[in-house]
């Protein structure tokens, strides 16, 4: 659609949606990092020249390595791309490279490909950089086996014997070295485990565990991924070491004996020195690729380079704070092919206290009548298990967004409190009412509150929790809303005050309906902001819908949502968006080809860690009042003076929420859950300090777009 008319709206947005989902954005961040890229030519410049005359590009991308391998003259190369949209894309761009004669592309997996079908002969080199933060994710274990048994000729027999490298097989990258390090990260707690104890003036002790999906426990279930990933360089309130960085695992790709034995290795026990004292959050891990003996690529924090490292989260030592005469017993496997780490155990003076079983309360109080350093960890830990009285295998896993949300605590308290200030309107105007027994407080009919949220939300409680209030509540996992259920009981919510709204619905317009016949909704609680940023598709649709369920003097949660932004230089945020020239891809023409995948808006940023130059002040760039549609438009003009000479990159922006005229949150505070979005430009705009600069602002079905022009 859009090559056919590329000014389609439609069509824009959804190709802006469809692009990020197709490509994926580390693509280019990857493709401009010339060092990356350099140290993967030079290892592949070497081994074609002492030999390796037929190469295989395995996840080939955009054909980069594969052409550097046919531009130091290996005689045939090969390469295969399980993506469709990188595999039209890497014939484009070797196309117009004028390597198409001399690389084959095959759409495939590599553990598809057989000989003679697909390749004539074994090859003498395989490259791939077929690796994520977690070195295993995108499956190189199994691809490396598959690949000597079937696609690669045999390894160097002896070290000391030389055999002519045409007719031995090699792997660039030759090996990978995986280090680890356990960290304290309010960051990262706050987005695997609930820290707070009360949310919106509910006590969350009968909540039982809440925890994210990412956990490395003994039973793994499809549920649960290993590992998530962050730039630690970048993480707001950035980490604290507790241990040096460790050797996790040594692996030779050129080994296959090595690599068939990695899942069956035995569970490998590290005992590490604890070196300042911290509460235990998490293990992070990064790595080096030995491209060959002389180059290798890290994924560390401590490099300036844009990846991101693996992060394992604890999640059953929470208040627990280790002391730097305690070791760490971590333990590393790799079974079913992903890295997985766990800290087990503390061993302090001498005696391990297990981490991950619960400790019966009953031994714990044997322990502390000989007061001794162990008994107060003993308790510290038997308070944990006091404090969450299911047993831990009864847990309810939630989002690590829903997760950071429950630590939102003022997202919660302005509900609260704007919830309040509706009932008491709402009970005012009734008794006010002719005819009303002024005595008589409280009013017959309940005021009937909807929550629509996505996810998990406990704004449906909070409503009730204020008495004369029935809420409705759209959570729909059975176990989330058992949660809700134990909240409401043990915050003394009558169980009758409480109702899961969606099984009426037929679609998400269907959602909103009149609570019965005769009866209109006191207030609907609406979710504007996604968290990566943007705001919710058919936002401005619901809220009109919702307006006209509303009671007279009934309210939409929130009523504005105020859009901020600023200009700024961000290199970083070039880098993440768009390959800047032929530079930093040796040269090669590839910029033109992946530069269609490029998004206007950029999401999922932290902007409050971004490194970037600011241009401006923050501005109003735009209004969404979701109370009156009149106030509505769909395009503004705003005037901004950047305070400081430079280059504008982008336009971050985030939203001040407003659940009444007073009361509002920004997606922006230092808690929140919400990352920011940014719109970055086309072509980067020079400036003077002191010169005014244009913005266009632009919401179209929920996508906003900004220009800038002087
Ligand atoms: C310093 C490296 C680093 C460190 C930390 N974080 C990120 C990185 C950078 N690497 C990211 C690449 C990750 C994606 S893999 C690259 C391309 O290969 C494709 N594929 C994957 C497996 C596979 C296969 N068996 N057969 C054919 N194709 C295959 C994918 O479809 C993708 O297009």
């Amino acid at each position: 659609a859009l090559k056919v008319r590329p000014d389609y709206p439609e069509a824009r947005e959804n190709f802006h949606r469809v692009a990020n989902w197709l490509v994926e954005r580390w693509h280019f961040f990857m493709l401009n990092d010339y060092g990356r890229n350099r140290k993967y030519q030079q290892a592949i410049q070497k081994a074609v020249q002492s030999g390796c005359n037929t190469v295989l590009d395995i996840g080939t991308g955009t054909g980069i390595l594969g052409m550097c391998a046919k531009k130091a003259g290996a005689a045939e190369v090969y390469a295969c791309e399980l993506s469709k949209t990188m595999y039209e894309l890497a014939r484009e761009v070797v196309t117009a490279n004028g390597m198409d004669g001399g690389i084959k592309i095959l759409h495939m997996k590599s553990l598809e490909m057989e000989i003679p079908k697909d390749i004539p002969q074994r090859v003498s080199l395989v490259v791939t950089e077929t690796v994520d933060a977690g070195l295993f994710g995108e499956g190189i274990i199994e691809s490396l086996i598959h690949a000597w048994h079937h696609l690669l000729l045999p390894p160097q027999r002896g070290k000391n014997e030389f055999q002519e490298q045409s007719v031995t097989g090699r792997v660039i990258p030759a090996g990978a070295t995986v280090f680890a390090m356990a960290v304290e990260c309010l960051e990262i707690r706050r987005h695997h485990r609930v820290c707070v104890s009360e949310v919106g003036g509910l006590s969350m002790v009968a909540a039982g565990e809440l925890r994210s999906p990412v956990s490395c426990s003994s039973e793994p279930d499809d549920s649960t991924e290993p590992y998530t990933t962050e730039r630690l360089s970048r993480l707001p309130g950035g980490y604290k070491s507790l241990t040096q960085p460790f050797t996790a695992l040594n692996i030779d790709f050129n080994n296959v004996q090595e690599l068939e034995g990695l899942t069956s290795r035995e569970v490998q026990r590290l005992r590490l020195p604890v070196i300042q004292e911290g509460e235990l959050d998490a293990l992070t891990v990064w790595f080096q690729l030995h491209l060959d003996e002389e180059n290798s690529l890290s994924t560390g924090p401590q490099e300036d380079t844009c990846w991101e490292q693996a992060v394992y989260p604890v999640h059953n030592t929470k208040g627990f704070l280790l002391k730097p005469e305690d070791e760490l017993v971590v333990e590393v496997s790799c079974r079913d092919a992903y890295l997985r780490l766990c800290s087990v155990a503390v061993v302090r003076n001498g005696r391990e206290i297990r981490l991950d079983q619960r400790l019966d309360t009953q031994a714990c109080e044997n322990h502390i009548s000989n007061r001794n350093p162990e008994a107060e960890l003993c308790s510290a830990l038997s308070s944990l298990q006091t404090e969450q009285n299911p047993p831990s295998n009864d847990f309810c896993s939630l989002e690590s967004s829903e997760i950071a949300l429950l630590n939102n605590h003022a997202y919660h308290q302005s509900f609260r409190a704007a919830l309040a200030k509706l009932i008491s309107q709402l009970k005012g105007k009734w008794q006010n009412r002719a005819g009303a027994d002024p005595g008589s407080t409280d009013r017959s009919d309940l005021l009937y509150v909807l929550d629509v949220s996505e996810g998990f939300s406990l704004l449906s409680l909070i409503a009730a929790s204020h008495g004369h209030v029935k809420a409705y509540s759209s959570v729909e996992k059975k176990k989330q809303q058992e949660v809700l259920k134990r909240l409401a009981t043990s915050n003394n919510i009558p169980e009758e005050r409480l109702e899961f709204w969606l099984n009426h619905v037929e679609d998400e317009q269907g959602m909103l309906k009149r609570p019965s016949r005769e009866k209109l909704w006191s207030g609907i609680m609406l979710d504007c902001v996604e968290t990566c940023g943007l705001i919710r598709q058919k936002l401005m649709e619901k809220a009109s819908l919702a307006r006209c369920l509303l009671e007279d003097g009934g309210r939409v949660f929130p009523e504005k949502i105020v859009v901020y932004g600023t200009l700024v230089e961000s290199d970083t945020l070039l880098l993440e968006s768009a390959v800047q020239g032929r530079e930093p891809t040796l040269g090669f023409n590839i910029a033109p080809f992946i530069n269609q995948f490029t998004v206007p808006v950029h999401v999922f940023l932290d902007f409050s860690t971004l490194d970037c130059k600011h241009l401006s002040q923050s501005v109003e760039l735009f209004v969404l009042d979701l109370m009156d549609a009149t106030a509505n438009y769909t395009h503004r003009e705003v005037k901004v003076q950047a305070t400081a000479a430079g280059r504008i990159t982008a336009v971050p922006f985030w939203y001040n929420i407003y659940l009444d005229q007073e009361i509002s949150v920004s997606t922006l505070s230092q808690n929140s859950h919400w990352k920011q979005a940014a719109a970055v430009l086309q072509e980067p705009l020079e400036v003077g300090a002191g010169e005014w600069l244009r913005l266009s602002v632009k919401l179209h079905k929920s996508t906003i777009s900004i220009s800038v022009d002087k």
